[in-house]
This record gives C-alpha cells, structure tokens and sequence, in this order.
C-alpha cells in the first residue's frame, strides 16, 4: 500500500465513470483498456499505433510486478486512467499504477487452496469486470465479489453456486453491462450442470439465470427452452443425475447492438455420449452458441457447434462479434474458433449458420454442410481407441484471438494436440453418490487416456480470413499451448509464447519484428492503452492452465508477472529462476506385478491430470513424480492420505483411495520411470 502516486479519491472519481457508455466510448479512441477483450465486441484491437511495425523494435521494459504465484496466469489486466487491474490464481486482485508499476492495494478473497481439485484445469481466473467504481472477480470457489475500486474493500460477496455437493468453480472472468454482472461456472468434467447468472452490479440481488442444459424431467423444466432441449437427450440415461455438463466457463459475450448475450457453451458430462444419453441425440445445449435477452436472460436462438459432444469440443472459446462483409452484403457476425478445431462465422441477428473451415488437422468430421451440421466420420464415435484430433484440450482453447478490421485478419492461438481416447464401457465413477465432489476424473469422462499420441504436438499462429475462410499466413511454435493475442492499429500482433517470449509480428505478413524473453511460459493475452499520451503494453505471463500442470516448454519456472512495456523502456528484468535439476526417480521398492493397476488408479484418480505421466512428462507447474526425490514416493501415503501440501492444491485422498493403493501407485510411478530409463541417458 506504499509508493503509489495514484490517491483513492482520483481513483474513485475516475474509475466511477465506467460503465456501458464509457465501454462503447472507448472504442472509438482504445485509450483505456476497460472490459477483459478491450471492447464489447471482444476484438482485443486496439486503435492505438504509437507503437507501429517502424518502431516496435525499440520497445523496452518500464516495470514487472510480481504475482507471487507459480501457478497460470491467463488475466488481460484492465486499465483505466493508469489503474491496472489484474486477477491471479486463487483470484486473488491486484490494483496497480500502470505508470509505475506500485500496488496501490491486492485482494485476495481467501478460497480454501485444499479444494484445487474441484477444478480441472488448474486454479485460474480469466479476469475482471470494472463498472462504477466496483471491480467484480468471480472467485474460485463459486462467489461473485464485488470491490470498491479504489481501495479494494469488500462490497458485497454472493455465492453462485446452486449447490456445494457437485464439484462447481469458477475460473471465467464476469462481464457486465447495464449494471448487470453476468457470470457461468465450471465443472462439466465433474458431473455439474450448467448455468449462467446476472446479478445487479450495485447490490448482488440475482435478476435472471438461464440453465445450458436440461434437469431432471420429471420435474417442472425452468423454461422453454428447457422443454425443448430434453428432446434431444436420452431420459433413460438418467443424464441429470450426473449434470449433463454445458458449464459456461469462459465466454459471454455482450451485443449492445441487438440487446443480447451470447454464451459459449460447454462439453458435455461425462464425455462418452454412449453412457450420457445411449440411444444418442443433440444433447442441447451443449457445445453451443445460445443468444438470451441481455434484460430477461430468457433465450432468443442457439447453433450448436458441435451435436451430441463426444470429446470435450466445449464452445466456451472467446467469441468477437464483427460487422463484415460477406458476397457484397454487410453481415452481423460472430467468429468463433471452438475446440473443435472449426472457424465459424455465425449470423448473429439470428443464429443461422453462414459458413466453418476446419483451421488445422481434424479427424472427427470432414466439414460442415450448408445447414450447418458437421459430416462426420464414424472411426471418432466408435469403440476402438481413437487418436483425437484435435485431443481435449482443443484445437483452440480459452487462448483468446484478436481480430483486426485493418488486415481483416483474426490471429488464432491455434495447436495440435492430440490424445488417444479409449471408450470405457461402464459407468463406473462414483456409483454410490454419481456426480458428487469428490467424482474421480478419469472414469467420469467415460473414456480412458492414452497419453502419448502417435504424433508430435505443437502450437501454431495463424492469420485466418474470416470472410474466405482461408489461412494467409502462420507462425509455427515448438510447442502447444501459447498465449492470447493482441492487434493493434500499428499494424502488430503480440503473443507469448509456450518458450517463454513475448513477440511482435507484422499483422499483414507475420513478419517477426521484436521477441523478448519473459521467464517463463505466457498463456495470457496482453493489453496496450494510453497514460498521459504514452502507449504502454503490458502481459502477465505466468505458466499454466490444463496443458500447463504437467507439461513445459522452457527452463524457466519464474512466478506469474506482469511486464509492461514502452518504446525506449530501459529497466531490468527480474533474476530469471530455473526449474531444479532434475535426476530421475531411483530405489522406491515395488512388485512389478502392480504396475497394471496402479496405472489404473494413476489416471481414475486423476492424478494424471495435474502431474503427468511419471519421467515420460516433465511436470509444468506442478511436479512430475518421476522426477521427485525417493523420499517423496517412499512416503506417498502420508502425502496422498493427510495432506501435508493441501494449501498448494494437492487433495486428501482419505475416502477416495484405499490403503492398498499406494504400493500400486508406487509400482507404476517408479516402474514406468525404470521402464523408460535408458531412453534418457
Ligand atoms: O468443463 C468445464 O467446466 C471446464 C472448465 C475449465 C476451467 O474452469 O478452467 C476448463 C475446461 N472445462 C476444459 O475443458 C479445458 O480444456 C480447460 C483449459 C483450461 C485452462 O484454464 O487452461 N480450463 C479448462
Ligand atoms: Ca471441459
């Protein structure tokens, strides 16, 4: 709280002008960055070029400010009138000077850190909301908090959550317009049902709630659209005794234009539709755009991206909303690159499909036909293992794209990640209590992993045309898993990237014009806005999210950091750390007749998900237990049954695991690590 030139009543009078006037306002100039994809059309283009391809090679570093986190870091900060405001893991909140680089005051909302494991995909949070005077953070574990912007007090905290049995978060960053905040959940992996809430910015009363899927039929449905959505499922499968999934855990999109919102919808729970809903069907809404009235939250229209979701294809992937031309009429769009690994273009005004082009190598559809469904291809529903192109963490995932009306362009964090998918033939998660917390991921997707994939994955820039639905150009990247991106009028794209860099690139040609290190890997998207007619461009990068926890693309393992930039900009950077030596696991006792098993147990209790596979892996930002000291694996049953390291995230197993597991866990940690030994020398 010391060292800021910034006073909380400046702050207070400036900050108390942001609302969905300013917002609309702002675009015309981008001097502010003040919703989490700059504008309401989330096109993360900015208007600024001070900083343009001529001079970007003198950009230099003006401050870093430590997160103190080593877990991701996926916030675009917001800032307005040089008051930066940006959300780290545990959603914790940091205000700082944007000039200097001060903290002027953090919050963190004190989420229990034992509870990591109701999440996925590791302990983000995806950003901020501003709107007078208040900054809203959704917090991990289901409440939405709304701060007085100047100081960072407490206003009012309200719970989201419709109920604390199922494995519910929140990761997603809230939007707000015409002082309501809107905000979805997480937990499609774990059994949860779907929803998204707006609540009034001033009080926290809730004022509508739209469910993504529907419950229990013999119950009143909520809606209409509820009524008409069952239709598509199976009753017999009993789908809303474990949720149904559709959580709607990244994108909202607000249409000032048509009054509408539009939600991305999630995959479905579990994953395998043949134990979800067994004679099949659509599965509404999942893997959807749906449009709900902006006022009444009631629904307008959907188009489903991917129907009766089988590989985790969420649609929760950022949306922008565009005015384009499209054969010589001017469109209302959405573009939207989904994990599916399709670009839509979707008319807006009323969800109709104009156009999808597959942006990298597919195998689970050849297309789309001219009503918008995709051509499938059988092998993807089919009971042999199946290499999942693209794998569950997308072809595109929350990374968001930018879209510049100069180039006409949209920059795509795209990858290849594939993973082989084996269906599981039972349902066997969690028969006692189906979908409760605690749901052990592996067995509750319905399919069972394999993960090394017949081919390399990698990440990949693409400039795609959204118009001809073609590639115009691209930057390849040593590894999946790179950073959001940012265009701006100076005719630049900035990405961070997997290695650790942060780059600039000619947005008409991917020309590479300036690269700097950033100490470790940058999955964030960056900002850029004006202070006292200064542009300055900042990132917070910070290694994680799903492909984070237990993969890497660098050395590096320095904590989340905001870096801010401007041309000339001379300070230093931060001393960079390394990730320890690493010396493979040796001398853990084991019956090598327990491996089988205890691989078994390594991916149904998920603990794949987090640390990877044993010496194959290197661990990201959370260790690889091939690469632990003796000890650790000696005492796993401390570790996995009192839960000595529950304030960093890792679960008490006590309830889920037996006694008899852990020399079966031990066997398959230090067999797969013997077994791949000489490999490593
Ligand atoms: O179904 C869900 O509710 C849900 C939630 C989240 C999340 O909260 O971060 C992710 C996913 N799914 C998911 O499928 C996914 O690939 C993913 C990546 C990340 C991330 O932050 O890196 N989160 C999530
Ligand atoms: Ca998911």
């Amino acid at each position: 709280q010391t060292g800021t030139d910034a006073k909380p009543d400046s702050i207070k009078a400036n900050i108390s002008r942001v609302d969905s006037d300013f917002i609309k306002a702002n675009t015309k100039s981008s001097w502010d960055w003040p919703t989490v994809g700059l504008d309401y059309a989330e096109t993360r283009f900015s208007k600024l070029n001070q900083i343009n391809t001529d001079n970007v090679g003198k950009l230099g570093l003006v401050w870093s400010y430590n997160l103190e986190s080593s877990r991701g870091i996926e916030a675009t900060p917001l800032v307005v009138d040089g008051i930066m405001y940006q959300s780290a893991p545990w959603s914790v909140v940091h205000a700082i000077d944007a000039r200097t680089g001060k903290k002027i005051w953090s919050f963190d909302p004190g989420v229990d850190r034992s509870k990591g494991y109701r999440g996925c995909c590791d302990a983000v949070s995806r950003g901020l909301a501003l709107y007078k005077g208040k900054v809203f953070v959704a917090a991990y574990d289901g409440r939405l908090i709304a701060l007085d912007a100047a100081t960072g007090v407490r206003v009012w905290d309200k719970d989201t959550l419709i109920d604390h049995e199922h494995s519910y978060t929140i990761t997603g960053a809230p939007r707000v317009f015409k002082g309501k905040v809107v905000i979805g959940q997480s937990g499609a992996e774990y059994g949860a049902r779907g929803y998204i809430t707006a609540y009034d910015s001033e009080t926290g009363n809730q004022l509508w709630r739209w469910f993504t899927v529907p419950g229990d039929p013999s119950k009143p449905f909520e809606d209409a659209s509820m009524a008409a959505a069952a239709k598509t499922w199976d009753p017999s499968g009993k789908y809303w005794i474990n949720g149904g999934g559709g959580t709607p855990w990244d994108t909202i999109t607000f249409d000032p234009d048509l009054n509408m919102v539009y939600v991305g919808t999630g995959n479905g729970g579990p994953w395998n539709r043949k134990l979800r809903s067994p004679s099949g069907g659509d599965n509404l809404y999942l893997a959807s755009i749906v449009a709900l009235n902006a006022d009444t939250g009631k629904y307008i229209w959907h188009y489903q991206e991917t129907p009766g979701d089988n590989w985790d294809y969420t649609s929760t992937q950022p949306m922008i909303l565009a005015d384009i031309e499209i054969d010589g009429v001017l469109r209302k769009v959405i573009l939207h690159a989904p994990k599916n690994g399709f670009f839509f273009v979707i008319d807006r005004t009323n969800g109709k499909f104009i156009s999808a082009k597959n942006f990298v190598d597919v195998n689970w559809a050849t297309g789309y036909d001219a009503n918008g469904r995709p051509i499938e291809l059988p092998a993807a529903r089919g009971e042999e293992p199946y290499e999942s192109i693209p794998g569950p963490d997308g072809a595109h995932n929350w990374q968001p794209m930018s879209f510049n009306p100069q180039t006409g362009l949209v920059y795509i964090p795209a990858q290849h990640l594939p993973v082989n998918l084996t269906p599981e033939k039972s349902f066997k998660q969690n028969a006692a209590a189906p979908g409760k917390v605690g749901g052990i991921l592996g067995a509750n997707l319905g399919f069972a992993f394999n993960p090394s994939p017949k081919s390399t994955p990698f990440g990949r820039l693409l400039a795609w045309d959204p118009v001809h639905q073609k590639e115009v150009w691209r930057v390849e990247h040593v590894s999946p898993w790179n950073g959001g991106t940012l265009t701006t009028a100076g005719n630049l794209v900035f990405q961070g990237t997997a290695d650790g860099r942060f780059v600039a690139y000619d947005a008409a040609t991917g020309t590479r014009l300036w690269d700097i290190s950033t100490g470790t890997g940058a999955v964030a998207a960056a900002a850029t806005y004006m202070v006292d007619d200064k542009q300055y461009i900042s990132i917070a990068v910070g290694w994680g999210g799903s492909y984070g926890l237990a993969h890497r693309a660098t050395e590096y393992q320095n904590p989340g950091t905001i870096y801010t930039y401007a041309l000339g900009g001379t300070a230093k950077l931060p001393e960079f750390v390394k990730y320890q030596t690493e010396a493979l696991l040796q001398g853990v006792k084991y019956d090598p007749k327990d491996i089988r098993e205890g691989a078994d147990i390594y991916v149904t209790a998920a603990c794949i998900a987090c640390h990877g596979v044993p010496g194959v892996d290197r661990g990201g930002n959370i260790v690889n237990l091939g690469y632990v000291g003796t000890d650790v694996i000696t005492n796993l049953r401390n570790i996995v049954f009192h839960g000595p390291f529950r304030d960093q995230g890792m679960p008490d197993f006590s309830g889920k695991l037996k006694e008899g597991d852990i020399a079966k866990l031990q066997a398959f940690i230090q067999g797969t690590v013997d077994a791949i030994r000489p490999k490593s020398r």
